[in-house]
């Protein structure tokens, strides 16, 4: 099976507030994006990389690549005005009966082990969603103030949301663009299917104000110092 990770870094990242987007910001002296492919590239020697940029960054974006991995397995789009219109440039690039995975450029935690997961979830259910629990509680903002809601019926979601392209494809191609549509779930639900979740990973977590940054070094260090101690 064909096998595309879309990977969306097409945004500017203004939670950041830092002049260059986040996808490019030095983590433990490499770009948050390198962290991200490679996690892709190492899951399966076969993938393609469809990367999704800035239009002003894309020179940006080739030097990564053309400096730590093989240009060969990638292709390359302009972003869109939100995250949706990213993913549709990125899924322009890919062809009928694959499975596509689509995910976060600045979610560079992911491991190939969670990658392989969702595509045997994604092979067999046609969809795999990596959501994990929530450890803190909730409130539901009422008309009133607000009301307490069970912890245990709501799941925090991450991609790579990945799918078999004859699900993902039509719905992205036929589905006429709404505000809600914050993630692919959510796209292919309003086009009348329904979606499988699994579970994620708790580092899994999206860069997006500088304390994450912080996070992100941690755990990176935290692996590096736990391979280390392997050999
Ligand atoms: N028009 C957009 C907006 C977002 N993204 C990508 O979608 C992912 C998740 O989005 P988010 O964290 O919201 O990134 P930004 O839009 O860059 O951040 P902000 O909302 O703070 O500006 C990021 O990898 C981002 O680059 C994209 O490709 N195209
Ligand atoms: C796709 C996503 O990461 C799933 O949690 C999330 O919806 C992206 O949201 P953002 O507002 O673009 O950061």
């Amino acid at each position: 099976m064909k096998k595309y990770a879309i990977v969306v870094a097409g945004g500017a990242g203004k939670r950041m507030n830092s002049d260059l987007p986040k996808q490019f910001l030095p983590l433990l002296g490499k770009p948050v994006l390198y962290y991200t492919l490679k996690a892709f590239l190492d899951a399966y020697e076969d993938l393609v990389v469809v990367l999704v940029l800035p239009e002003e960054h894309i020179e940006k974006g080739r030097e990564i690549v053309d400096a730590y991995f093989n240009p060969a397995r990638f292709l390359f789009t302009a972003g869109g005005e939100t995250r949706f219109h990213s993913v549709r440039n990125g899924a322009a690039m890919t062809e009928q009966e694959s499975i596509i995975f689509v995910h976060d450029g600045v979610r560079c935690l992911v491991t190939p082990q969670l990658i392989r997961y969702c595509f045997d979830s994604a092979m067999l259910n046609g969809s795999a969603i990596p959501t994990v629990s929530t450890k803190d509680s909730i409130r539901q903002l009422t008309a009133s103030g607000s009301m307490a809601v069970d912890r245990t019926q709501f799941r925090v979601v991450q991609t790579p949301q990945t799918f078999h392209s004859k699900i993902l494809l039509p719905a992205l191609n036929q589905i006429e663009y709404k505000e809600k549509f914050t993630d692919e779930a959510t796209v292919v639900e309003a086009f009348g299917i329904d979606v499988h979740l699994m579970e994620g990973e708790e580092t899994n977590i999206k860069i997006t104000t500088p304390v994450d940054m912080t996070i992100a070094e941690q755990i990176l260090l935290r692996r590096i110092s736990a391979s280390a101690s392997e050999v």
